[in-house]
């Protein structure tokens, strides 16, 4: 769960002491202006002017301690208020640095996007505080010096103000559940928008999809939204229209019942007028900043369960440290793994007992659904184990431990992202021989462009030359395993063949361990190990045996 308190106090030490002392200025002021103009009323000095001090030069004092000390106060809040919103927003994504994938999945991006758009509420926690400190501490001067005129006025002044004030939270409670529901449908929202900007060939090739997307689910969705949105408004609205109009209920029985009620002669009348009047405006700015908590309170809520889900199989802080490990072999013992669905026949994925030794060339293959790609999450760390040992080098090592060893390995996913930048730093320009050699071997030769002065290759190719890209940025990763699921699976025949039969041995000269996923049966004889995985066990682990050259 964020702590709020803790992103402020770590943003600011002098949070605290510039409340506190905002409270004291804004109380001394506030009292001070409140008895000058009852002086003006009753032409009786108090202790203010009683020294002597003409009452305009303390009224001009005050006015001007209270506009620099609010200013000064302004300023520093503004600082505070951008600081707040960068932690909060950058938080949460540190958190989907570390995520596992099964939870970053299981969560779904739109949460996340909608998580960062809740920070920006957060952010006005600040001046929201300003507020509630001014308008606080006027209300409570103005109770105050309302006590001191009379005790027994004030009470009941006061008791109808509370009763008032239940009768407003209680409303107000009551329109928080509405705001709930507005924005979960707020998360469903963002989920058809990525439907539709990630789906965006599909769904503009079928006028069927195009219409159903837009009308049965992002319409039907806005327009929900906007009943409701509009409802909720509304409801505010009234509920703050009838909070202000309360007021006046305080302001006709200080008039006409109190007067009545408690012989008050006419100074003590003027005195209580303009106390009232005096708190008219900070009960109503007060009463405008309550419906913020709601959505304040939703907002901190959806982002410490965003936080809680994510820390789940939590993986190594990416800054800790450099992670580079040599090893001879990995060794995998009684690992299991199972997809957390709700029904019981969720898929498991078992490694009894499961080795792979420095500079072999295993394929991984079976039919569709057996565990290929599960296996490879678990062993590029993107999942974490139930149970299970693993080891390298014959040395137990924990999970955490296995997440950064994980760190080795270049991988090539099926549905491999390619960065338009350069986030792994490689030299692109002309100087750079492996670069020449990979973009030789690869067949990328005059199909690559790069653009020298940013440092990075375009990646506007076709499929089949998005993957050879893939694969040539892989390899000047220069990481001791490569991982390649279903690398081959888009390539013509030539690349094809050109990449079971050369490119993988020469992967192998230079002495990298190379795991592969693959369907290509007419290849299987190239690799040095043939694992067979059936309903997420392996049923045969063969090696190849080559005639010698
Ligand atoms: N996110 C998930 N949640 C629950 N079950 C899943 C999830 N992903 C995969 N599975 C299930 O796990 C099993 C193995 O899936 P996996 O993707 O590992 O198969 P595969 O061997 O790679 O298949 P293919 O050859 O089709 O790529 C499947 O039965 C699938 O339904």
């Amino acid at each position: 769960m964020i702590d709020l308190l803790k992103v402020f106090r770590t943003k600011s030490r002098l949070f605290y002491l510039f409340l506190i002392t905002l409270g004291l200025i804004g109380s001394f002021t506030n009292m001070g202006i409140l008895m000058l103009i009852n002086e003006a009323f009753s032409g009786k000095a108090t202790f203010l002017t009683s020294s002597g001090i003409p009452g305009y030069a303390v009224f001009v004092f005050l006015i001007l301690v209270s506009f620099v000390s609010t200013a000064v106060f302004q300023n520093y809040m503004v600082a505070l208020t951008n600081s707040v919103m960068f932690s909060l927003e950058l938080s949460v994504i540190k958190k989907v640095r570390t995520a596992s994938y099964e939870s970053f999945e299981k969560m779904g991006a739109e949460k996340i996007y909608a998580a960062i758009g809740d920070t920006r509420i957060l952010s006005r926690v600040p001046e929201i505080f300003v507020t509630l400190i001014n308008s606080l501490v006027t209300i409570v001067c103005s109770f105050l010096y309302f006590f001191w005129i009379s005790p027994l006025a004030c009470l009941v002044v006061l008791l109808l103000m509370s009763v008032l004030l239940v009768v407003y939270l209680y409303r107000n409670g009551k329109i928080e559940k509405d705001l709930n529901k507005v924005r979960d449908l707020q998360d469903v929202y963002y989920f058809s928008l990525r439907e539709l900007l990630g789906g965006f060939r599909q769904i503009r090739i079928s006028w069927l999809r195009n219409n159903n997307i837009y009308n049965r689910h992002i319409l039907h969705n806005r327009n929900k939204s906007k009943d409701l949105s509009t409802q909720v408004s509304k409801k505010y609205v009234s509920n703050e229209l009838t909070g202000v109009y309360s007021w006046y209920l305080v302001l006709g029985l200080v008039i006409y019942l109190i007067p009545a009620i408690f012989k008050t002669n006419s100074g003590e009348l003027a005195a209580f007028i303009t106390t009232v009047l005096f708190m008219m405006s900070p009960v109503s700015r007060l009463i405008m900043v309550i419906p913020f908590y709601a959505t304040l309170r939703i907002a901190v809520e959806r982002i410490g369960k965003i936080d809680e889900q994510l820390e789940v199989d939590a993986l190594p802080d990416p800054t800790a440290g450099n992670f580079t490990r040599e090893f001879n072999t990995l060794r995998f013992e009684d690992i299991h793994y199972r997809y957390m669905a709700e029904d019981s026949s969720s898929f498991t994925l078992e490694l009894e007992d499961f080795t792979v030794s420095k500079g072999e060339i295993i394929f991984i293959v079976g039919g569709n659904g057996c565990g290929k790609t599960t296996f490879i999450n678990l062993l590029t760390a993107l999942c974490r184990a139930q149970g299970g040992k693993v080891f390298i080098d014959e040395e137990e090592v924990d999970w955490l431990t296995y997440a950064a060893f994980s760190n080795n390995m270049a991988v090539v996913y099926t549905n491999q992202v390619l960065f338009q930048e350069n986030y792994d730093d490689h030299d692109m320009s002309a100087s750079n021989r492996r670069l020449l050699e990979l973009e030789h071997m690869l067949n990328l030769k005059g199909i690559l462009k790069i653009n020298v002065e940013e440092n990075r290759a375009d990646v506007n190719l076709s499929r089949g030359q998005q993957k050879r890209l893939a694969l040539l940025l892989a390899l000047l990763e220069d990481k001791p395993i490569v991982v390649l699921d279903e690398w081959a699976a888009e390539q013509d025949p030539r690349n094809k063949k050109l990449f079971y039969t050369e490119w993988l041995q020469e992967m192998k000269r230079i002495g990298k361990t190379v795991i592969a996923v693959t369907h290509d049966e007419d290849f299987f004889h190239v690799a040095d190990r043939v694992v067979r995985f059936e309903y997420g066990k392996i049923i045969a682990d063969t090696c190849i045996t080559r005639e010698p050259a």
